[in-house]
C-alpha cells in the first residue's frame, strides 16, 4: 500500500536529518521557542466554518498538480482570498514538497499553519515546532493509540495543534481514546484512491461534538462543500480545487455564504 511505502521512505528520511541535526537538539532548540498558543485550533473554534487551504505541488494519486509551483504566491492568494488555515504538504518523494517551502511561506503569510507530513517520529515533531508550524498531522493508520497520545502530550508540551487523520471506525476510537481535539477524515481512501464524500457523512456522527470535526479531501466544488458543512463539518481541507482555482475569493466566499444558509 503507498501509505506504507511513504511511511518507510519518511523512516530513512527522518534518520537522515538525524545524522545532521541530532534528536536532542531539536528538541533542545524548540523547547527554547515561545510556546505556541494553539492558533490552528483556536481558529477552529472561533468560525462557524473553516477553510484549510492546501499547497500542493503534486501527489501520488494526482501526479503533478503545479508545473510552475509560485508556492508563496499561492498561499499570499489563499490569505487575501479569505482562507482561515493552510497546510503545506513537506513530504519530498510523492507529494513534492520540502521544509524549505514551508519556511518560506511561514515567513510570508500570518495564517496559522498546519505542517502536512508523514509523522511516524516525535523528531518530526521539534521539526515542525522550529519550521514555525502551528498544527501537525497524525495519520491514525501510521500511528497506534498509545504512540498518538504520545505525540499529542508533545505537541501539547509546545502549544502545537494536532490533526489526527482517520478513516474508519475503528481509527476514530483511537483518535479519541489518544484524546484528539481535532479529527480529520479523509473521504480519499489510500489504497486504491478512490474518493467518497460519504465517508466523511457517515462517520460524523460518531465524533462527540466537543471535538473539532475536519472533512478532507476530494472537495471539487462548491456543492461537495456545503454537502459536508451540511452534515456537520467544522472545517473542510481543500489542496487540489483550490489550486486549480482560478477565483479564490469567490470560492471561499460562495462555500461560506452556503454553509451559512443551509443551517437556517
Ligand atoms: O487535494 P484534495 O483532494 O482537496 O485533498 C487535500 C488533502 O485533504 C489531502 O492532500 C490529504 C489528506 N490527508 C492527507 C495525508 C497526507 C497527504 C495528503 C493528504
Amino acid at each position: 500500500m503507498i501509505l506504507e511505502k511513504i511511511a518507510n521512505y519518511t523512516r530513512k528520511r527522518v534518520q537522515e536529518d538525524k545524522k545532521i541535526v541530532s534528536l536532542e537538539e531539536v528538541v533542545n532548540k524548540a523547547n527554547l521557542l515561545p510556546e505556541g498558543d494553539f492558533k490552528f485550533e483556536q481558529t477552529l473554534k472561533k468560525n462557524k466554518v473553516s477553510i484549510i487551504c492546501e499547497v500542493k505541488k503534486a501527489s501520488p494519486s494526482k501526479g503533478i498538480i503545479s508545473e510552475d509551483f509560485p508556492f508563496v504566491q499561492i498561499a499570499r492568494e489563499y490569505e487575501n482570498a479569505g482562507a482561515d488555515c493552510i497546510s503545506v504538504l513537506t513530504e519530498p518523494k510523492w507529494f513534492l514538497g520540502s521544509d524549505e517551502i514551508f519556511k518560506e511561506i511561514r515567513k510570508n503569510v500570518n495564517l496559522p499553519m498546519l505542517r502536512k507530513d508523514f509523522t511516524i517520529d516525535e523528531y518530526q515533531i521539534y521539526q515542525s515546532k522550529l519550521l514555525g508550524a502551528d498544527a501537525v498531522l497524525l495519520i491514525c493508520s501510521l500511528l497506534d493509540t498509545k504512540t498518538l497520545k504520545k505525540y499529542i502530550s508533545i505537541c501539547d508540551s509546545l502549544g502545537l495543534s494536532t490533526l489526527v487523520e482517520a478513516h474508519n471506525i475503528g481509527e476514530i476510537n483511537s483518535a479519541i481514546d489518544a484524546g484528539a481535539r481535532i479529527i480529520g477524515v479523509n473521504n480519499r481512501n489510500l489504497k486504491d484512491f478512490t474518493v467518497d464524500l460519504s465517508n466523511s457523512i457517515n462517520l460524523r456522527k460518531s465524533i462527540p461534538n466537543d471535538i473539532l470535526f475536519v472533512a478532507e479531501s476530494g472537495i471539487l466544488n462548491v456543492n461537495d462543500a456545503i454537502s459536508l458543512i451540511r452534515s456537520g463539518a467544522d472545517a473542510l481541507l481543500i489542496g487540489e480545487a483550490m489550486m486549480h482555482a482560478s477565483d479564490k475569493k469567490a470560492f471561499i466566499r460562495e462555500i461560506k455564504q452556503g454553509g451559512a444558509l443551509n443551517e437556517d
